[in-house]
């Protein structure tokens, strides 16, 4: 063992006579090396210690540094050392240098007056020493990501400690975000926008999140007969491995601060192990952070559920061409209609449960994958948007955060709002003008009453007392409300089914409370399950007054309104035993719907008095409308959209002349079929018995056009595969039903149609002539 005596005074001048200037009394020294004993946070190599300088103990045994091998490892071995005997991190750079030979000492007595720390020496030996494979290794080892199966303490850990060994000046808001950078997903995208203060904090927040996992697990594992079998890993993290070589840590897109690239890691066009590479010493180009490069997985790979459309097809689009939304990743709507709601749910609500949430995405689709979904806050707040600098379509939410643990990660989390752009918050935007709704109109015995009044036949009647539409029963009293023309007809009253008297009283009430002008002529009964709606629709504006009047009974909904002409969406829970009026805008120019679904996003407040939004299920509805019948024509200020004015008197077909005809037909027809589409399409599914007939008579193969298809219902009737269905229609909005079926249509007017003559075995156009206006248009069809 050489000892320090010789070199000590060499060596040691730019620690001590940088600083003071001059060598010190050595038994003031040793005094000062026996306080120094105690550990002094932040003592650097030279600064704090100006009046220093120390007796080394030569009979410390401290490896040689030559310079030709790696220098972490000495660098390891020095700092154990230094841990044994309390030194601080001057005297540990002190017996560094001591042991410093060969080219290692050359490079020191190089570059000893630029050194300010131990942390400094320490990174400047490493980005001059370490070999270019070894530099690799760590940084590889630094880029990972979490582990599915690994702690989040774990991880962090050894990112913090792999942090020290790359560079051991890196910053801590650059260690951080390292760290934070590789954590799963979801956490790491909350700890982005609420980074912790320091390691420690950090270090606490990933305690907390490996004890949330763990409850997660435990409760997945209850859950698991749900899903016949095993689900772990979850599925984010699926998707997470999956995609893991192309994984994008979410800060690198934002407009926060860059973590610094480690400074051994940066490519430069270093030549290769120049002798003496420590002369090497340029100032090397910044680049930007580095990405995570994918790690092997050390657990077998999750086997994904199939999907039910083929992967390799447009993604964008099932097999038979219905569009896959974006959002939720099913088939039959685009993400712009998405019923997939950004909802939290709260801890105090005794409805919503952990397995019914599950069982509501099980029984959505069956694979709980198919179905990313954020359970949290809708937050609009401009200033998260901001601070996560964009744009945030690109956001993937892979996390469902059920009951319980929401306040759980908030507590810790601080924040889980993300901005969604285009969703506007439906419930807390003012409601439509003119709507009104009664909270707790009904009594219980009134609501009863009510529902007693009705019998729902098991089979479908014809006489208006117990339809089955496509998605809900109906029942009429008074005046039977004729679905396909949108309309009352006046001259024929339900004689035998006339309003019942109870409704009446409810009614009166409603009048004389001031809500309600008058009683009403006309009553439309609607019972829904779960999972049936009614489309979006304005009741006719030529049938009936300007009031509406709707009673919900046994169960609350949400219904959508939506202005017909600026497209503002709102969306309002109408509670049991409410009354809802819609008058004013609302009535003639705001469409109203229940889209059909199982369960409902509504507004509630939480234990700490915050609005949030949670999921509920639906029940049995019933709804009472009342509709008064027009006795003169509507005059509303919405002309364009208000069937009575558009409508003139009628004119007979011998009068209209021929180029008059395009015009009408486009009003009264084509733009009319193109508002009532989807109302239109809900009634018109069973197909006439005698057309079906027809159809199947024909033989295999045959090529029929229906002129005039509507919503398809002959192109794919029971009876037809045989044949090769073609349709044509000049209602886009009809079309786009057929399409979504997968049929094969066109858009055509019937009096001049594109198809080639003889190109079809045979044709139909049902429900057609009658649109017509005059009857050179008639003999001009198809024919
Ligand atoms: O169910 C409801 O409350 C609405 C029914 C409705 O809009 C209608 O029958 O026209
Ligand atoms: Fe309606």
């Amino acid at each position: 063992m050489q000892t320090a005596s010789n070199d000590v005074p060499d060596v040691l001048d730019w620690m001590v006579e940088t600083r003071s200037g001059k060598m010190q009394d050595p038994a003031q020294e040793r005094i000062k090396a026996e306080e120094s004993a105690k550990p002094q946070p932040g003592a650097t190599i030279g600064r704090d210690a100006s009046s220093d300088p120390v007796v080394l103990n030569p009979n410390i045994d401290i490896p040689k540094y030559d310079g030709t091998e790696e220098p972490r490892p000495w660098i390891e071995s020095l700092e154990e050392i230094g841990f044994l005997y309390h030194w601080a991190d001057y005297i540990i750079s002190r017996y560094a240098a001591m042991n410093m030979i060969g080219s290692a000492k050359t490079w020191l007595n190089l570059h000893k007056v630029s050194f300010t720390s131990w942390e400094n020496f320490k990174s400047r030996l490493i980005e001059d020493f370490a070999s270019d494979a070894n530099k690799e290794e760590m940084r590889m080892r630094l880029n990972r990501i979490q582990q599915w199966n690994e702690p989040a303490i774990r991880f962090a850990e050894d990112i913090l400690v792999l942090c020290n060994k790359v560079d051991p000046q890196m910053e801590e808001e650059t260690k951080i975000n390292w760290v934070i950078g590789g954590l799963k997903k979801e956490y790491s995208f909350a700890l982005h926008l609420n980074p912790p203060k320091n390691t420690n904090e950090l270090l606490e927040i990933c305690k907390k999140l490996d004890l949330f996992e763990k409850n997660y697990q435990e409760r997945a594992e209850k859950s698991k007969a749900l899903y016949n079998g095993p689900r772990s890993p979850r599925p984010h993290h699926q998707e997470q491995w999956k995609n893991a070589t192309s994984f994008r840590r979410p800060y690198q897109n934002t407009s926060k601060p860059q973590a610094p690239a480690p400074r051994y890691y940066q490519n430069t066009s270093k030549p290769q192990a120049p002798t003496p590479r420590y002369y090497q010493n340029k100032p090397l180009p910044q680049v930007s952070a580095p990405r995570r490069s994918y790690t092997p997985n050390p657990e077998p790979k999750p086997v994904y559920p199939s999907k039910t459309y083929n992967k390799n097809s447009n993604r964008n689009r099932t097999e038979d061409g219905r569009p896959i939304c974006f959002k939720c990743n099913k088939p039959g709507h685009v993400a712009r209609y998405c019923r997939v709601r950004f909802v939290r749910i709260v801890e105090e609500d005794p409805i919503v449960t952990q397995d019914k949430v599950e069982e509501e995405i099980r029984m959505d689709n069956g694979t709980q994958k198919s179905r990313p979904l954020l359970y949290s806050d809708v937050s609009n707040s401009p200033t998260s948007k901001k601070k996560m600098g964009v744009s945030t379509r690109k956001i993937q939410i892979l996390k469902c955060i059920f009951v319980n643990e929401i306040e759980e990660l908030k507590s810790f989390l601080g924040m889980l709002s993300f901005y969604i752009p285009e969703v506007e918050d439906p419930f807390h935007s003012p409601s439509p003008p003119g709507l009104t709704l009664l909270q707790d109109f009904l009594s219980a015995e009134e609501e009863q009453q009510l529902l007693d009044i009705l019998d729902w036949p098991s089979q479908p009647t014809d006489d208006g007392c117990g339809k089955t539409l496509r998605h809900r029963q109906v029942q009429h009293f008074g005046f039977e409300f004729e679905y396909g023309a949108n309309r009352v007809d006046p001259n024929r009253p339900l004689e035998h089914r006339p309003i019942p008297p109870v409704c009446l009283t409810v009614l009166q009430r409603l009048v004389e409370s001031g809500h309600v002008d008058r009683l009403s002529d006309q009553l439309t009964v609607n019972r829904y399950l779960p999972g049936q709606g009614i489309p979006p629709h304005i009741d006719s504006h030529s049938s009936c007054e300007e009031q509406l009047v709707s009673l919900s009974l046994s169960a609350q909904v949400v219904m959508d309104f939506r202005h017909a002409t600026t497209g503002q969406q709102r969306s309002m829970v109408v509670p049991r035993r409410s009354v809802l009026i819609m008058s004013g805008d609302s009535r003639y120019i705001w469409t109203h719907g229940i889209a059909p679904r199982k369960s409902d996003v509504v507004p509630v407040t939480d234990h700490n008095g915050h609005q949030c939004l949670t999921l509920q299920r639906r029940d049995i509805r019933t709804s009472f409308t009342f509709r008064t019948l027009r006795q003169t024509p509507c005059r509303c200020k919405y002309p364009a959209n208000c069937d009575s004015q558009l409508q003139k008197t009628p004119l007979l077909t011998a009068d209209i002349k021929e180029g008059d005809a395009e015009v009408l037909e486009k009003t009264y027809v084509h733009k009319v079929y193109e508002d009532i589409a989807s109302h239109f399409s809900e009634t018109r599914h069973s197909p006439w018995p005698q057309v079906a007939q027809f159809l199947q008579s024909l033989p295999t193969g045959s090529v029929v056009l229906d002129a005039g298809c509507g919503n398809g219902k002959y192109l794919a009737a029971y009876g037809t595969s045989h044949l090769v269905m073609t349709g044509c229609d000049t209602s886009i909005g009809l079309l786009h039903i057929c399409r979504n079926k997968g049929q094969d249509v066109v858009v055509a007017d019937t009096t001049a149609l594109p198809h080639r003559s003889g190109s079809v075995d045979a044709c139909i156009s049902i429900a057609v002539l009658h649109h017509l206006a005059t009857q050179v248009s008639w003999s001009t069809t198809c024919f």
